[in-house]
């Protein structure tokens, strides 16, 4: 079993501040929801973690070893994948070719599709030569979580896959999740805003305000009124 543990860490824009000092820790085969507002700084901790921003204090490691310095196709080489907000799926692509470059941290031998993906998300299957730009958004995110996955990863960053996303497929991403949780080779962590769908899914939490993580804990310990206290405008 493999830990992400994030320990203290600093982020700066410019001379803007949009982490404080946060900590969190993610397991295989455990779902973390992180949860907040706009602009409380989830991405930004996201982007930490995939080390596409650098931090001024603190480290992050991920089963053991420190990722400090780690470029981010480095970071993908070491089993992280990320399903960025807004799904940046490349439009004149066709589905087929966006699962693809998922390919590029993969060994030879591993690159193909594993049909897993397809018994998650159907839809893609059927749609492998149409342009990304032709889906449904919610059919766009689907395929962002394919294209993660066919990395290979171990531990799996989401940032708000619920966005703008019609419910059907909000419960077909949910299941999927659910599914590889169940798994258990995978740590996932879900930075959301739709709080049931998030409590639902996770084993831990952790709201952040304000560049800080000001309550977290298992999921068996989380107060409801507590949480939403930091989700409401
Ligand atoms: N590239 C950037 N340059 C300057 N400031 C930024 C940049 N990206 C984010 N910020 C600021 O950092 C803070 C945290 O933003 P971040 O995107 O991490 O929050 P968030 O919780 O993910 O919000 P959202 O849900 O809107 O994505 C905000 O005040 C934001 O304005």
């Amino acid at each position: 079993m493999a830990t992400l543990a994030i320990d203290s860490i600093d982020l700066y824009y410019g001379a803007a501040q949009a982490l404080r000092g946060v900590s969190l820790t993610a397991e295989t085969g455990k779902v973390t929801s992180v949860l907040g507002r706009n602009g409380v700084g989830k991405t930004s901790l996201l982007r930490a973690i995939m080390g596409v921003q650098p931090v001024a204090r603190g480290a992050i490691s991920w089963d053991g070893r420190d990722l400090g310095g780690l470029a981010p196709y480095d970071r993908a080489r070491r089993g992280i994948a990320y399903v960025p907000q807004g799904r940046e799926i490349f439009p004149l692509l066709t589905v087929r070719e966006n699962l693809e470059t998922g390919f590029s941290p993969l060994p030879r031998g591993q690159r193909f599709v594993p049909d897993e993906i397809y018994d998650l998300f159907p839809v893609l299957k059927d749609m492998l030569n149409r342009r990304g730009g032709d889906l449904s958004g919610g059919q766009q995110q689907q395929l962002a979580i394919a294209r993660a996955l066919v990395t290979r990863p171990s531990l799996l960053v989401l940032d708000e896959p619920t966005e703008g996303i019609q419910p059907s497929i909000i419960k077909e991403i949910g299941r999927a999740i659910a599914y590889l949780r169940g798994k258990g080779d995978m740590a996932i962590v879900l930075v959301e805003q739709y709080f049931e769908w998030a409590r639902d899914l996770c084993d831990s939490y952790a709201v952040m305000d304000r560049g800080q993580v000001v309550l977290a804990g298992d999921k068996a310990h989380m107060v409801e009124a507590d949480v939403r206290r930091h989700l409401s405008v």
